[in-house]
């Protein structure tokens, strides 16, 4: 662990209320990357070490920091889409770290992820309503209308038509996959959604379309976000609360308001000093040219 002692949200997993959606901790992840001739692991990589924070219902909580600092692995480890070394992980109340398969099932409708590229977290070889419409046929328990409804009302919603139902991925653009990929994850109504690097992969003049919807959805359906992102810009609009990683741990946890006023750890300084001049409101975001 570093020295630097971790305030703001991480505090608030001592006492997690019914206001909390997500609550990790002292989440640990290490990668196996070679084995001896016994199978035992002789090589691995410290991805993610002792890492603790909480999002509260309707809020969002952006993990920053640069890239291969551990990021995408608390995202998947907070839905348990790869297992903790160690460290334990409460999804609306339920400790998802031992659950089985099957009650994880029921946990990943309400807790989803939104992928950096929808190109390749889409089947690329299924409609696009069968796309929408997977999550409710892994799960189970909803009727063929009741799924051609909700794909219907989710896709009026992104921005799309009925027009599009019929597609393949590769017949549409970057910006109305990542539509279907946010329509596909709120299908089965969650109330949790770890965006990783969601606008990350698409052209600069449709991020903001895509940012913008994000907030309207949060808003109307009072989503937790997790949002994964190394753009301080887009994070200064959209989050509530802000934790930094470095090489696997967090090194600053706070409300965004006061991170971005007064920055605590030197890493999270060098963060801030690289955003442009000009900062988009709280209301817009403009995205930097890169
Ligand atoms: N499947 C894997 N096997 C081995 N090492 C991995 C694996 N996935 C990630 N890593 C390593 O774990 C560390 C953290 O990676 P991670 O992708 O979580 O970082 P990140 O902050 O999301 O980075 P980026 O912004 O580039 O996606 C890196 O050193 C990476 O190389």
């Amino acid at each position: 662990m570093t020295d630097t002692t971790v305030t703001g949200v991480r505090d608030g997993v001592q006492s997690v209320t019914d206001e909390t959606a997500l609550a990790v901790s002292g989440l640990t992840k290490s990668y196996p990357v070679k084995r001896n001739l016994l199978g035992r692991v002789v090589q691995s990589v410290d991805a993610v070490q002792g890492v603790s924070f909480e999002v509260r219902r309707g809020e969002t909580l952006a993990l920053v920091g640069e890239s291969g600092a551990g990021k995408s692995t608390v995202g998947r480890l907070a839905l348990r889409l790869i297992e903790p070394t160690s460290g334990s992980i409460k999804v609306l109340g339920d400790d998802i770290t031992t659950m089985g398969a099957s009650d994880l099932r029921k946990v990943r409708t309400r807790a989803t992820m939104i992928f950096q590229d929808p190109y390749k977290s889409l089947n690329p070889r299924a409609q696009i309503r069968y796309s929408i419409a997977e999550p409710m046929l892994s799960q189970g328990g909803y009727s063929a209308s009741d799924r051609a409804e909700r794909v219907a009302r989710l896709l009026d919603r992104v921005g799309l038509t009925s027009e599009h139902l019929n597609r393949y991925p590769y017949e549409m653009s970057g910006g109305q996959l990542q539509r279907v990929a946010i329509a596909r994850a709120l299908v089965t109504d969650p109330e949790i959604v770890v965006c990783d690097e969601p606008v990350a992969a698409l052209d600069m003049s449709i991020r903001s379309h895509v940012v913008n919807l994000l907030r309207e959805l949060q808003e109307e359906r009072n989503l937790a976000y997790l949002f994964i992102s190394h753009d301080m810009s887009l994070v200064r609009v959209i989050a509530d609360h802000i934790a930094v990683m470095k090489r696997g741990e967090l090194v600053e946890c706070d409300d965004a308001a006061a991170l971005f006023t007064n920055p605590r750890h030197e890493y999270t300084r060098t963060l801030l000093s690289a955003i442009p001049a000009s900062h988009p409101s709280r209301r817009t975001f403009r995205p930097a040219p890169s």
